[in-house]
């Protein structure tokens, strides 16, 4: 199969579809594939190394979309890449289609056969291709919750962790999966007091096991979530119902009394966000403020660290890459069950529940396409 490799298009983002080794594994099971010129520059992948496993470069995108028989990206495909899909062909990326009717809307027009990356489970359970950038974001919301409780960056001027004689500050973690659990181990680290939520009690009384008293962990409800987010000085977002737009759980009004100069980071705006008064940021501009409480709603924020990233993201991607190159999408679907819930959007009919649902498609299961 001939696969391609766009150079990313989304604000800051740096991350790359494939890196040399995983170019070089596709290559050696008698694929070609080609990149897009400077794709990996920025996080020191050149041109030559890309050559040297095995690609062709090639200098734009329009090129690579032309000729591929598979695209595979990292973020969801920008409206001018929506244009240049065809009827057909594989996308293999980041979606998050619930919250975004435009994309959606486009990937049907196109007939490709688009398959979610963070829609895909495991053998395990979870989200395997989704977990890596979780962790990554998780870790990486302290650090931009701590950063942004400074005054220069519009915080209340908090140290997280305090110093000896003065309390340090209250961390509100709502939604304990990949994300919640990375954040934890951050906030901890830092000395802050650290609060988390989740609907799932199996979850919390994991934590409860590894953390003791160091954390409180606390059964998500209204409420609950209510009492925490109006002590907290940073909260974390990060639920998930996969595949669905997330559940606004941190109302207008809740986020109106929250304390002046707090900071929220709501991590699960790629699927629509967690806070009612959420919108997606990019990492050029990252933050804006509502009623006093500095919000950071990045949807790409793996892509900042782009070089850890992207090797994190294909050790998780390229065994689906390679099943789909080698046994075209329907046999490798029809293999795979966990790969066919990457299915969102085939033969411009939507494949995801979930997705079906929040954007009123009519829902085709997979298999109908299978046959
Ligand atoms: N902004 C960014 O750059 C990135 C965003 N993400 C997003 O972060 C979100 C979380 O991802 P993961 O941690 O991997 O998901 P996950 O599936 O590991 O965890 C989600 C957790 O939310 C909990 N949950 C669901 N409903 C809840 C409720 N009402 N109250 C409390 N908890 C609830 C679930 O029980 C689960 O433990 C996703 O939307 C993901 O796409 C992930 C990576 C990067
Ligand atoms: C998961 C996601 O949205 C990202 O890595 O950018
Ligand atoms: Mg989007």
């Amino acid at each position: 199969m001939l696969v391609g490799v766009p150079k990313e298009i989304k604000n800051h983002e740096y991350r790359v579809g494939l890196t040399p080794p995983s170019v070089h594994e596709l290559v050696g099971r008698g694929h070609q594939v080609l990149v897009q010129t400077g794709a990996g520059a920025e996080i020191g992948l050149s041109d030559e190394q890309y050559t040297a496993a095995g690609a062709s470069i090639v200098a734009g995108a329009k090129e690579i979309f032309e000729r591929a028989d598979m695209i595979v990206k990292v973020k969801e495909p920008q409206p001018q890449e929506c244009a240049m899909l065809r009827e057909g062909q594989i996308l293999y990326t980041y979606l998050h289609l619930a919250p975004d009717p435009e994309q959606t809307a486009a990937l049907v027009k196109s007939g490709a056969i688009c398959i979610a990356y963070e829609t895909i489970t495991g053998p395990g359970g979870g989200l395997p291709l989704l977990a890596p950038m979780s962790e990554v974001a998780g870790r990486m919301a302290i650090q931009a919750g701590a950063s942004h409780l400074e005054k220069s960056k519009g915080g209340m001027g908090l140290l997280l962790g305090g110093v000896p004689g003065v309390a340090p500050g209250h961390v509100v973690i709502i939604g304990a999966g990949v994300v919640g659990t990375n954040a934890l181990q951050m906030a901890v680290g830092t000395g802050a007091r650290v609060s988390v939520l989740d609907k799932s009690v199996d979850r919390l009384r994991q934590l409860d096991l590894i953390y003791g008293n160091r954390i409180s962990t606390l059964y998500s409800n209204a409420h609950a979530i209510e009492e925490a987010v109006l002590s907290a000085d940073l909260v974390i977002g990060g639920v998930l119902v996969p595949g669905a737009a997330a559940p606004k759980l941190v109302t207008r009004s809740m986020v109106s009394r929250m304390k002046k100069g707090a900071v929220v980071v709501d991590v699960a705006i790629d699927q629509g966000g967690c806070f009612e008064t959420s919108h997606a940021t990019t990492h050029a501009d990252p933050t804006f403020v509502v009623d006093g409480v500095v919000h950071y709603c990045v949807a790409n924020m793996p892509g900042a660290v782009a070089r850890t990233s992207t090797f994190a993201l294909n050790n998780a991607t390229i065994g689906h890459a390679v099943a789909l190159a080698t046994k075209g999408w329907r046999q490798a679907l029809r293999e795979d069950p966990h790969l066919k819930n990457g299915l969102n959007v085939a033969q411009g009919k939507v494949t995801y529940a979930a997705v079906a649902k929040d954007l009123g498609y009519d829902y085709v299961p997979a298999d109908t396409l299978l046959a």
